[in-house]
């Protein structure tokens, strides 16, 4: 085969073992420049472990790779990287302690000598207004400073810089997950001036629409192999979904939660003609909306801070059980199993005399972990090993498993496959027609309805308070830019 005739990557008899778990086998993939593949499966299908690969940062346990028709038997991260390959990975890759520039400066190795700091500088402005416009990230701050989504954006922006060496590929492994509405489209609007450019990108998503509307081609893993390739044209969810073959849980809800009165579990005071109070009652699933980093997360810190010491404006009545939005960091205790990891909110339950029981305790973690499908060998697995839907689905079912009257979901569903999905909505309607209260703040629009109200955010107030029955999206995104409540009155707070 020619240079020119041979895709830009050729994957052969791809297999990948971890100890006794064959996460991929006998993958066959090309990549195509130009072009924009779209992966799909679900958690712990092995799509991340396939991105390493092509990234260079994990060896196959065996299979080829070639890279525009020439095999590349030492393949590597700097073969990788000296071929133009660039990955942004799940988990941000960025040095917290350094700043923006100073994290593109370690990646590029022609960034040396005199002057390296202005041209990093220059180099990721330059790449973040191309990407972003109206970012609004400078190049000087600290990575540790940064939200998640700024973050994002920055190993994104990363990732497309170019020096004397060339992108050819772009790996994309959920980049969107942690990006608000906005920066995802105009990270995918990119993408398809970069692939007309000749760049190649891969994009794993389990935001479906997303795939279907900026993939060329559609790969479906499951299990570690490959069983579906076509282009996303002739595709639409309701089959992919079926070809991932992983959808236990109907869709949709049903109607009406077991909605109590009485004392409200949270109940923020609102400001008069600034913003609404809020309400969260015993069996209630209230969403927080609005553009990503306007209050919503400190909003749930706020009620959690509440629990333990008074706060003005802020009363909150029962145990509390939070979620954190950023998993590696604030979530997944890394040295610990699964079991420990999920039992960690339960620990008061499973204790005789002091002591826990174990049995108890694998018992109680076994039955979560069959109840949200986390995809483990045993219990007794260390949590970081799972796959990062699969680490999601333990810190869900910490909470659950805590039994707390109150529980703060902060975007729970990151990177969860979407048959997880739809059996985590399940699980949390039982738990709030259970007697619980569930305060949840969500990036996806789509899980708005899943909720019983949806109080509005916009520039760290509550500018909308919707019931379920008049939810609409027009409405969250009128809301989301308005600067007070329609008529500053608090006639709708429910
Ligand atoms: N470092 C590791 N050590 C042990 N097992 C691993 C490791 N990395 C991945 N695995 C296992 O390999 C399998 C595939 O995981 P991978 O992360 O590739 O899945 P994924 O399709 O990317 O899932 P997700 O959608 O949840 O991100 C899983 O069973 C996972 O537990």
């Amino acid at each position: 085969m020619t240079a020119a005739a041979a895709p830009l990557i050729r994957l052969a008899a791809i297999a990948r073992d971890f100890g006794s778990v064959r996460a991929l086998q006998g993958v066959d993939l090309d990549i195509d420049a130009g072009r924009m593949l779209g992966i799909v499966g679900h958690n712990g299908a092995g799509k991340s472990t396939l991105m390493q690969i092509i990234a260079g940062t994990l060896p196959p346990s065996s299979g080829a790779i070639a890279v525009a028709g020439a095999p590349i038997p030492a393949y590597g991260v700097r073969a990788a990287h000296a071929l133009g390959i660039r990955c942004v990975f799940q988990e941000l890759s960025l040095c917290p302690n350094l700043t923006v520039f100073e994290n593109v400066g370690i990646m590029h190795r022609s960034l040396r000598g005199a002057g390296w700091r202005g041209r990093a500088r220059h180099l990721i402005r330059a790449s973040l207004d191309a990407i972003f416009p109206g970012h609004g990230i400078d190049p000087d701050r600290q990575v540790s400073s940064l939200s998640i989504g700024e973050r994002q954006m920055v190993e994104i922006a990363r990732a497309f810089s170019e020096t004397e060496e060339k992108v050819r590929l772009v790996i994309l492994d959920e980049a969107t997950a942690s990006l608000a509405g906005h920066a995802a489209t105009q990270l995918l609007d990119f993408t398809r001036a970069a692939r007309a450019r000749g760049i190649a990108c891969v994009f794993i998503s389990h935001r479906l629409a997303e795939i279907l509307a900026y993939a060329d081609d559609i790969v479906v893993l499951r299990d570690g192999g490959i069983v579906g390739t076509a282009p996303a044209s002739g595709l639409d969810e309701d089959r992919l979904v079926a070809m991932m073959g992983e959808v236990r849980a109907p869709a949709g809800r049903d109607a009406g939660g077991a909605r109590s009165a009485g004392v409200p579990r949270v109940e923020a005071a609102g400001q008069d003609g600034e913003s609404l109070p809020l309400r969260v009652h015993a069996g209630e699933i209230v969403g927080l909306a609005g553009l990503a980093g306007h209050g919503q997360r400190a909003f749930l810190h706020r009620v959690f801070a509440a629990a333990r010491h008074r706060e003005r404006g802020l009363a909150v009545n029962g145990s509390i059980a939070h979620v954190s939005g950023d998993r590696a960091s604030e979530g997944i205790f890394p040295l610990w199993s699964v079991m420990r990891n999920i039992s960690a909110g339960a620990l008061g339950r499973l204790s005789r005399f002091g002591l826990i029981d174990p049995a108890a305790e694998r018992a109680l973690a076994e039955a979560w972990a069959r109840s949200l499908a986390i995809r483990t060998p045993t219990v007794s697995h260390l949590a970081t090993r799972l796959s990062g839907g699969n680490q999601q689905k333990v810190l869900v079912a910490r909470a659950l498993a805590s039994g707390a009257d109150i529980l703060l979901l902060d975007d729970p569903t990151r990177g969860v496959d979407v048959g997880t999905k739809r059996e985590l909505y399940a699980r949390m309607r039982a738990h709030a027609a259970g007697g619980h209260a569930i305060l949840w703040y969500t990036t996806e629009n789509a899980e708005l309805a899943e909720c019983d109200r949806v109080y509005v955010f916009s520039r760290g107030r509550i500018t909308d308070a919707i019931d379920r029955d008049a939810y609409s999206e027009d409405r969250v995104i009128r809301a989301s830019f308005a600067s007070a409540p329609p008529g500053g009155g608090f006639a709708r707070a429910g």
